[in-house]
């Protein structure tokens, strides 16, 4: 029997964790942790994903400041809004959600938000510094599946691990930490020739294509240790239902472990942002009592 990582379970722990040091913060500082969220336009996945993590926030002892624009928002409103949250003494993390709507320039805002508040770790300061080994704030979906497979597996030395898909907020940041970790990392995509081939190899499989169920029995080596990145609405008998990349029931049998959708990787994620929230505080903070700014801190 393949065991189910069960990212509910896991997630809470983190976030026990974090609730503990949030209060050691409050105690340090005097205030209390703040993430500020972003959201643009009113796609109603997002909103859930938005209603998810402030709600975790509050119950670890975040506070959280909620900024929810009109799809027409324009690009001098975001600009000033971000630069407003850079300057705010009270924000200490600030996540906008993506994807933005099509007249908005992703890059510019992500460019935007001062590297020491980028609680998602999409600046190019943090690509950059993650990509050298450096500390810097991970992103929150690779970090969470790493603590994942470090729970699993202890170590990941010398382990093949490939990574399905190469967005630049899981696939490159995953490929990135598990090299980190002495994986042998391999990644597939879209134009990969025979993509089972390398699949096949693999001791650790994480998927992150964000096509439904797209991931087989024949993607994957008995034994496996599965990761499914995936989040996707489907229409099943007139419901709608989530699922992920992995074809869960068919792939399960062949592993030696495999989270699921929903309550895999998803709540993992938000666990991971609350603790890169209680990171950039604690260094925020600190600079500030010892009286140093600095424009960008990695
Ligand atoms: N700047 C930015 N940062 C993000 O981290 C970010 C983003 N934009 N845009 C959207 C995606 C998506 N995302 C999810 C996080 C948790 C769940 C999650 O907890 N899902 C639950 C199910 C929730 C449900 O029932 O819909 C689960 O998998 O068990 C899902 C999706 C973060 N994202």
């Amino acid at each position: 029997m393949a065991i189910r990582i069960d990212g509910k379970l896991m997630s809470a722990q983190v976030l026990d964790d974090v609730a503990t040091d949030a209060a050691a913060f409050y105690q340090e500082f005097g205030i209390k942790p703040g993430l500020a969220v972003v959201l643009v336009g009113d796609d109603p996945a997002s909103q859930v994903y938005v209603r998810n993590k402030i709600a975790r926030a509050t119950e670890c002892g975040i506070n959280s400041f909620k900024h929810r624009l009109p799809a027409d928002t324009t690009q001098e409103y975001l600009d000033r809004l971000v630069a407003d949250l850079n300057a705010d003494p009270e924000v200490h993390g600030i996540l906008v959600q993506l994807p933005l709507p099509a007249h908005l320039d992703e890059e510019r805002i992500l460019t935007a938000i001062d590297p020491a508040k980028d609680v998602d770790g999409f600046h190019p300061v943090n690509v950059g510094a993650l990509n050298i080994g450096k500390e810097s704030l991970i992103p929150c979906t690779p970090q969470g599946c790493m603590i994942m497979l470090r729970k699993v597996l202890g170590d990941l030395s010398g382990k093949h691990a490939v990574v399905v898909g190469r967005s630049n907020i899981v696939g490159k940041p995953m490929a990135a930490l598990l090299l980190q970790a002495n994986c042998t990392v391999s990644i597939v995509h879209s134009r990969t020739n025979n993509p089972q081939l390398l699949t096949k190899q693999a001791d650790i499989l994480v998927a992150a294509v964000g096509k439904p169920e797209m991931i087989g029995p024949d993607w994957v080596k008995p034994g496996a240790v599965v990761i499914d990145v995936g989040i996707n609405t489907v229409e099943r008998a007139g419901q709608y239902k989530l699922v992920g990349d992995v074809h869960y029931a068919a792939v399960e049998p062949l592993t030696q472990a495999i989270t699921p959708v929903p309550g895999g990787v998803g709540p993992m994620t938000i666990a991971c942002l609350m603790k890169n929230t209680l990171t950039a505080a604690r260094r925020l903070e600190t600079q500030s009592r010892s009286g140093r700014q600095y424009a960008v801190m990695v």
